[in-house]
């Protein structure tokens, strides 16, 4: 097979328990690693910046190739493509949820017949999170859609909710897609995810091509498992130095956003790199490709490393092989960020690259916070928030909703202690805080939402928000104002009630 050169010199295979095998010649030194230890095997693997690590190659090094570019030479069993080309890719795993899950089930049956089978029961996950804690029918009817497909289909991964009255009672309901995907291993390196949701480029943290699509694509890779695609030029941003405490990686993303504009990246290949990437926890490092799309990006991709090996090993049992840029890959552009040079910053309405440093919109009054939402609603999030609260002592001065994004993020709010804190769980800090009890996760208002939905902007105020996009309407009131920050300003914005810079709390 035309794509085994790929996976030539330096490349490997993870498998069962995280093992790594380097598959210069697959078979054979398969066999020859297993004896070999974990750390033993990272160290000739992992991406470090180290010059003795070997890159991956392409079988002739000739044709030398981005990441994205040989994830996707794989997926389509090609030794080599070039940026531009249009390519058939068999695709690993299709992600839908309830907002257009109904819309790609209708595509599917009308195209393929109302009696088709999907292409492959294991590799779709169908994910209900955008409208659920809701009384609109509609919405509630979309869910009802995706349950009676996924039982019809013998669909394995879905992640159900039937009691809207207590999340708890629905043990299958994850909440929001793209944190999920993380948490029940469908994110591993070198594949392909799609998702009919366009920050499905969340997963490019693990070294996966993911990348949002319509729902008439979807339809079609539900029938066939393939999807025509033209391949990304790259983008490279090398982003060094140490990351100072104040920030978080959604002032890194806010900076390139910021940098190169919400046009910037239009269908392009965002990839991260450098030593502040490599020092970033796999949450950080999904907020950072979370927001790629924002930026217009195609999909965005860190190398994997030990970080990404570790957070799996638990996660999947499924064989990867994680793909690396060659030393002399084409970059249409390397962007460079001195890390320890950057301020917190905030993007002003209505636009994720309207930037401006926090403190300098220290006179911008707000009327709430929100904390949420697949970007910043994560447990490291939630514990970033606690971080500030905790350091102040003091109570919130305008109403700050939280919003974990999924039932495992809601759990960890309630059973982890924040480091620090003498042993007090996040719920505990925020309630001392004076805020809003943690609430069912769910996308929430990040995208507004059927009007009840919870802290949904039904009147024209101001919020600063860890969500990722505050175009208007986008919360709900169309004349709200929403001001993107990671959750350390989020929070320290609570304490004041003006946009803060989190430093007033953390020196
Ligand atoms: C509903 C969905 C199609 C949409 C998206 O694709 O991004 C939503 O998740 C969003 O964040 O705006």
């Amino acid at each position: 097979m035309e794509a085994s050169h790929i996976q030539a010199t330096g490349s490997a295979l993870f498998g069962k328990k995280g093992r790594s095998i380097p598959c210069s010649s697959p078979s054979i030194v398969a066999h020859r690693c297993r004896n070999q230890s974990f750390s033993k095997i990272l160290a000739v693997m992992a991406p470090s910046r180290s010059p003795q690590r070997p890159t991956s190659t392409t079988g002739s090094v000739k044709h030398a190739m981005t990441m994205t570019e040989k994830i996707l030479a794989r997926a389509s069993e090609k030794t080599k493509l070039e940026p531009g080309e249009n390519i058939w890719v068999n695709v690993d795993v299709l992600m839908t949820h309830d907002v257009c899950g109904p819309g790609t089930i209708g595509i599917f049956k009308r195209e393929f017949g109302e009696n088709a089978k999907v292409w492959d029961r294991e590799k779709i996950v169908i994910i209900p999170d955008h409208y659920i804690f809701t009384r609109d029918e509609r919405a509630n009817r979309n869910v009802d859609i995706l349950r009676d497909f996924c039982l019809e289909q013998n669909i394995k991964y879905f992640y159900d909710i039937k009691d809207l009255g207590n999340f708890k009672a629905n043990p299958d309901y994850k909440g929001v897609c793209h944190v999920a995907l993380a948490q029940e291993g469908h994110c591993r390196p070198g594949e392909v995810l799609l998702g009919t949701d366009s920050h499905t480029c969340n997963a490019g943290a693990f070294g996966q091509f993911a990348s949002g699509i319509g729902n008439t694509d979807a339809g079609f890779v539900m029938g066939t498992g393939k999807l025509l695609l033209k391949v990304p030029p790259t983008l490279r941003f090398i982003m060094d130095g140490e990351m100072p405490s104040f920030l978080l990686a959604k002032d890194l993303i806010l900076q390139i956003i910021g940098e190169i504009s919400v046009a910037g990246a239009t269908y392009k290949s965002m990839e991260f790199v450098g030593s502040t990437v490599e020092s970033l926890s796999m949450e950080e490092r999904m907020t950072l490709c979370n927001m790629v799309v924002e930026a217009g990006g195609k999909n965005g991709v860190v190398p994997a490393d030990e970080t990404t090996f570790n957070y799996l090993e638990d996660k999947t049992s499924v064989e990867y092989q994680p793909m690396y840029s060659d030393e002399n890959a084409r970059f249409v552009h390397d962007y460079k960020f001195d890390v320890s040079k950057l301020e917190p910053l905030v993007a002003k309405p209505h636009s994720p690259d309207n930037r401006a440093l926090a403190r300098e919109c220290r006179d911008v009054k707000i009327d709430r916070v929100y904390i949420g939402s697949c970007t910043g609603g994560k447990t490291e999030d939630f514990m970033a928030a606690a971080k500030i609260f905790l350091a102040s002592g003091n109570k919130v001065k305008v109403p700050t909703f939280l919003v974990p994004a999924t039932q495992k993020v809601w759990m960890d709010l309630y059973g982890l202690p924040v480091p620090g804190s003498g042993g007090k769980t996040c719920s505990q800090i925020f309630e001392n805080a004076g805020c809003d009890t943690p609430t069912s996760p769910s996308c929430g208002a990040c995208l507004g939402g059927p009007r009840d939905t919870y802290a949904r902007m039904n009147e024209p105020q101001v919020c600063v928000s860890t969500t990722n996009r505050n175009f208007p309407g986008r919360m709900g009131h169309k004349e709200g104002q929403i001001y993107l920050a990671s959750p350390y300003t989020a929070a320290a914005s609570a304490l004041t009630g003006f946009v803060t810079d989190p430093r007033e709390f953390l020196q």
